[in-house]
């Protein structure tokens, strides 16, 4: 039987799965929750511009507002997958209790999200179910509200949260990579998804912040200063050493160099990391899921991180300054 899949948070990267997940199976199945850009995306569908899947592709899936509307379109057919592609932002009510209408037991939570120590409170929410825990690479903006552009490589690196949960979950992990293939896409599973999480998080923890706070895509601001490589070479070493202190040697100064090497090979102007989306649109940024719970480690095992305490002051300061700017527009 085709799974039903709900796709909470249909911004840059929800559109690209909401693509391939309607390619997998019938769009039919498909069910999107569409906030901001729901008026073009209930006319016009999604349309994706991609260096990798193609142009101006355009798919229709079931386009709702609300997790209640899936339900209720979905005629008391349980879903099989909710994937998360919303940011990994506190919010009230919080995301796993606007997901709660469509869980059922036989539920797996997929989150699609950046950053270290995101999946606790969907574990405690929903504690029998699986939780698969994605790591993405796939650098993508919505540049207009139901468009989205994509370029440069595309995979995902899916595991079990936690790493130790029962094999029916990792046998969850196995199916929605089977899925994913049959879309098109790219999905690899792991024993150990957290090595992958501090792995993406020397990238996401440099780059996202200090492209957000220079205003500048990754090789504007590299040649912006003589500083500009060590400040992100130094803010990686930093992760690394987080990463090292957490379990995960293989985190390395190599895997730094790697990182490293793979945005400096970029053509100008370089990626536009999804923080600094958000910071010229004004929105609060993903702080604690990429700076703030790495620090927190760190501090917790003992880890001196001073640029990356200093990154986290600035980033916290223009974070507050969005919400006040949000305020008193009422
Ligand atoms: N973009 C990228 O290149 C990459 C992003 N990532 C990670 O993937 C995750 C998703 O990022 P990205 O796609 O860029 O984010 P976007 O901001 O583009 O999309 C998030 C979407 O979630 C929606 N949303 C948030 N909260 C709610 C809610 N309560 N109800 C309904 N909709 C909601 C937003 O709606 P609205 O428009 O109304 O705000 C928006 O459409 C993040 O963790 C990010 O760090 C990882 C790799 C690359
Ligand atoms: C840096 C990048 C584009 C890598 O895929 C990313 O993860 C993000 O934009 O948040």
């Amino acid at each position: 039987m085709s799974p039903r899949i709900l796709i909470f948070g249909t911004g840059s990267i929800g559109a690209v799965y909401t693509y391939v997940l309607c390619r997998a199976t019938k769009p039919v199945n498909v069910f999107t929750v569409c906030r901001s850009n729901y008026d073009v995306v209930s006319k016009q569908g999604l349309t994706l511009n991609s260096t990798i899947f193609g142009q101006n592709l355009n798919v229709r899936p079931q386009v709702v507002r609300t997790v209640d509307e899936a339900v209720a379109a979905s005629e008391g057919k349980p879903f099989d997958y909710v994937i998360v592609t919303a940011k990994a932002i506190a919010s009230t009510p919080s995301i796993p209790d606007q997901l709660r209408p469509a869980v059922s037991e036989s539920t797996t939570i997929a989150l699609i999200q950046n950053g270290i120590g995101i999946e606790d409170i969907y574990r405690s929410a929903f504690p029998s179910n699986p939780i698969l825990s994605c790591v993405v690479y796939l650098p993508a903006t919505q540049v207009r509200p139901g468009t989205v552009e994509h370029r440069e490589v595309e995979l995902l690196h899916i595991g079990t949260y936690p790493s130790t949960a029962p094999s029916a979950h990792k046998d969850s992990a196995d199916k929605l990579a089977a899925l994913l293939h049959a879309g098109g896409a790219s999905a690899e599973v792991h024993d150990d998804i957290q090595q992958s999480r501090w792995s993406k998080l020397l990238v996401n923890a440099a780059w996202n912040p200090i492209c957000a706070l220079s205003r500048s895509r990754d090789m504007q601001f590299l040649q912006s200063s003589p500083y500009a490589l060590d400040l992100v070479k130094g803010v990686m070493l930093e992760i690394a050493a987080v990463a090292q202190a957490s379990g995960y040697p293989s985190i390395s100064s190599e895997v730094v160099d790697f990182q490293i090497s793979r945005a400096t090979a970029r053509p100008l102007p370089g990626v536009e990391p999804s923080m600094l989306a958000d910071a010229a649109a004004g929105r609060n940024m993903e702080v604690d899921a990429i700076v703030g719970n790495p620090l927190r480690i760190a501090e917790a095992k003992g880890v001196d991180t001073p640029l990356l305490k200093t990154v986290y002051a600035l980033l916290s300061g223009l974070d507050g300054s969005f919400t006040r700017a949000r305020q008193s527009r009422g």
